[in-house]
Order: structure tokens, then C-alpha cells, then sequence
């Protein structure tokens, strides 16, 4: 479902002809089955979120070749690659990145509006992922009438409204207190048991790396030990 082969990552830093090369990802490889965790933990600096923008398409790699869904999104153009995307791939973050001044509703509808969906559609596909997370009955709440772990439940329903099968997660509990972290992991876990969803989360927390049935550790760039949880 998800393959990385021999992906190195540099970024060229400064003026064109005197630029330094600062390289951030020597040679990595892994894969991720259909229903797998794949946790990826390593130091700040480590190369964790460049790993994660090159897999969710953001970046391209210096070398090497990434397929998601029997796709090489290597070579695909820029809109392809959006448009893949949109199909395939939906992202939570650490902060939750929810629009402040929208609803609950709002926020896990935008996605559906950008990708041109009716009304009708919205509402009925809106409605089930609030379900899905619980907070059927916090639609009209604002984010800042949102405890932190009601935020990540919305931001994990505005991930499962695209109905995509991989969810990229940046660090999804690093803005919540311990109890809030075990409350989000276990969601995350049932998600991945019951609807059979991939997640691929980085963080640099060895707690939150314990859900992964595959682990990797990144080390300036290079996996360092790859773990499967028994
Ligand atoms: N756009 C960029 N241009 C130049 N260097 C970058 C860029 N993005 C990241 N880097 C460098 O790449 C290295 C890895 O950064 P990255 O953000 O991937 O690490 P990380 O493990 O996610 O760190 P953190 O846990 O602090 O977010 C760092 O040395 C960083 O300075």
C-alpha cells in the first residue's frame, strides 16, 4: 500500500551556485500493508517531517521512489499529484490546524467544499464522520469552545470525511496533556481495528511509537532500528 524505496532527501540552502547542501534523508526504505501502523519516532531534526511531507507528496525526494496505492507519486505532474492526494490521503497535525472561526461543522466540511461536493453530500457525509468521532452533538461549537481533545476529534473527522484509507499523522497528540494522549491513541488504534484505516504518525514520543505494529527510528536521516510490537 505504501512503499518507500531508497529515498534520500537533500535540500539545497542559499544563492544558485553557492548553495549548501544540507542532506536530510540517507537511503531509506520501509513498507506499510493495508491496516498497518507504521510509527516513526526520532530527535528534532531527525528528518521525520520531511519523511512524512515526501509521503504525503509535498516534497519530492532527491532520489529514490515512494508508491502509495500501486502509484509511483514520484513522477506524477503537480496537479495529478494534488488530485492523488485528495483521492488517497488525509492528514491530522499537532496543532489541529481547525479554522477558528468556523464551526465544528464548518471545519470538517471544508475539505468537501474544496473538492466541489453538493449540499446534500456534505451534510449526510459531515454527519456521519462527527458521528464517527463522537460529537455528533458539538456542530455548531466553535474550536475555542473545544476541549484539545474534542479538537483532534474534529480534526480527525475532517481527516475520515475524505474517506481516504491512509491517514499521515504529524505528532496528533503532542498538544495534549497525558490522559487526552491515551484518549486520541486509543481512537486511533479502535479506527485502525474497525474500519481497517492506515496510519502512518511520527512523533518523538516512545509512548505514542507503542501503537505502531511497525516502528522505525530515524537517526540524522537513517533508520536506525525497525521494531514490530508483539
Ligand atoms: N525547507 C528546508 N530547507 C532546509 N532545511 C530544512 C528544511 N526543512 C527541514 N530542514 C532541515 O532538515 C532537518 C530535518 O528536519 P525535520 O523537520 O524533517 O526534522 P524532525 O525530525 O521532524 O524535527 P522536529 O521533531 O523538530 O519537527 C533539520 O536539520 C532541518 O533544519
Amino acid at each position: 500500500m505504501i512503499k518507500v524505496n531508497n529515498i534520500s532527501h537533500t535540500f539545497y540552502l542559499g544563492k544558485k551556485g553557492k548553495e549548501t547542501a544540507v542532506s536530510v534523508l540517507k537511503d531509506i526504505s520501509f513498507s506499510v500493508n493495508e491496516g498497518e501502523i507504521i510509527t516513526i519516532t526520532g530527535k528534532s531534526g531527525s528528518g521525520k517531517s520531511t519523511l512524512l511531507n515526501l509521503v504525503g507528496g509535498f516534497l519530492r525526494p532527491t532520489e529514490g521512489e515512494i508508491w502509495i496505492e500501486e502509484k509511483n507519486i514520484t513522477t506524477l505532474s503537480e496537479g495529478d499529484l494534488a488530485d492523488f492526494r485528495l483521492e488517497n490521503l488525509s492528514f491530522i497535525f499537532q496543532s489541529f490546524q481547525l479554522i477558528p472561526s468556523m464551526t465544528a461543522y464548518e471545519n470538517v466540511e471544508l475539505p468537501l467544499v474544496l473538492k466541489g461536493l453538493d449540499r446534500d453530500i456534505r451534510r449526510k457525509r459531515v454527519m456521519t464522520a462527527l458521528e464517527r468521532v463522537g460529537l455528533q452533538d458539538h456542530a455548531s461549537y466553535y474550536p475555542s469552545e473545544l476541549s484539545g481533545g474534542q479538537q483532534q476529534r474534529i480534526s480527525i473527522a475532517r481527516a475520515l470525511v475524505m474517506e481516504s484509507k491512509i491517514i499521515l499523522a504529524d505528532e496528533p497528540t503532542g498538544s495534549l496533556d497525558s490522559e487526552t494522549e491515551q484518549e486520541i491513541l486509543a481512537f486511533i488504534k479502535e479506527l485502525n481495528e474497525k474500519e481497517n484505516l492506515t496510519f502512518l504518525i511520527i512523533t518523538h514520543d516512545e509512548e505514542v511509537a507503542k501503537i505502531g505494529h511497525q516502528r522505525i527510528h530515524l537517526h540524522d536521516g537513517e533508520i536506525m532500528k525497525e521494531g514490530v510490537s508483539v
